[in-house]
């Protein structure tokens, strides 16, 4: 199966949701857990045991887990194993991105069956031109897996780069424009990242139907009500990503926060 039927069946089943796993120390000092690799352990591992079984997609954020070292990195291949156990979809949040012969180590690293992090879906990002994504395309499309490049983030620098000019349209455009053109032969397995934080993303997205992730809902002020605008259409290619906003209370409000939030999107989005 591809990762965008794997996508649809268990977003079908479970709402679409994706819970970021993002476990900083703010997000440690709220479950009460120190900030060591065994803190860091119980609240992404506890993250999982809690609603793994309910949440269609998790988004652990490699940074917090690199922050510990290669032990934090054992802990994050351990929580992509527990993400699998439970029928859930996991994303990497690496945003990695480089010349094609590097891209081709960071296949090998989180894409293909043998990869030692290896996750259902990763983040890429095309600032060294989209082409140089092509052997983690190659390698996303051999293994049923996906990829979401970043092409509107959701953090306000972001638009000195993305809303830039790269000729008839912006680069953030151009990034859409030139992945829409791929994706069937890439067995739409190549998503993009387009931040739920503006009034107009600045993005035309209509030609585009692969999925759509959308961070910044909650702790960066986004809500769910105003993606409807904010896609138009595209609507039914939106996956909203939360982190703080979900994981950022304890793990006691943490199955009560995430429910709530699915219950919200299935009421308010097609
Ligand atoms: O690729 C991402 O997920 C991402 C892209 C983007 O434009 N903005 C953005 O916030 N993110 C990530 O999404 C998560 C957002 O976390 P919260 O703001 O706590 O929901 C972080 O891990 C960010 O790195």
């Amino acid at each position: 199966m591809t990762y965008a039927q794997r996508l649809a069946a268990v977003t079908a089943e479970r709402g679409r949701l994706c819970v970021g796993i993002d476990p900083m120390p703010a997000v440690l000092d709220a479950w009460g857990l120190p900030h060591t690799v065994d803190g860091l352990e119980r609240c992404a591992r506890g993250i999982v045991e809690e609603i793994g079984s309910s949440i269609a997609v998790f988004k652990p954020q490699s940074a917090f887990f690199e922050a510990f070292g290669s032990r934090g990195v054992a802990v994050l291949e351990r929580v992509l194993g527990d993400i699998r156990a439970a029928g859930a979809l996991s994303i990497l949040d690496v945003k990695r991105g480089d010349i094609g012969s590097s891209m081709a180590g960071y296949a090998a690293a989180f894409l293909g069956d043998d990869a030692p992090t290896r996750a259902d879906a990763i983040t890429l990002s095309p600032y060294l031109g989209v082409g140089s994504l092509k052997p983690a395309i190659d390698a996303a499309v051999a293994g049923g897996q996906g990829l979401y490049v970043l092409a509107r983030t959701s953090n306000p620098e972001g638009a000195e780069i993305q809303l830039a000019d790269a000729g008839e349209v912006t680069v953030a455009q151009h990034v859409v424009d030139t992945i829409a053109a791929l994706n069937p032969e890439a067995d739409h397995a190549v998503g993009l990242v387009v931040g739920g934080t503006h009034t107009d993303s600045g993005c035309d997205l209509t030609a585009f139907n692969a999925s759509v992730l959308v961070p910044g809902i909650g702790a960066q002020g986004g809500t769910i009500e105003a993606l409807s605008k904010l896609f138009g259409q595209s609507l039914p290619h939106v996956l909203p990503t939360a982190s703080r906003g979900v994981i950022g209370h304890g793990r006691d409000k943490l199955k009560a926060n995430a429910h709530a939030l699915v219950a919200e999107i299935a009421s308010l989005l097609p």
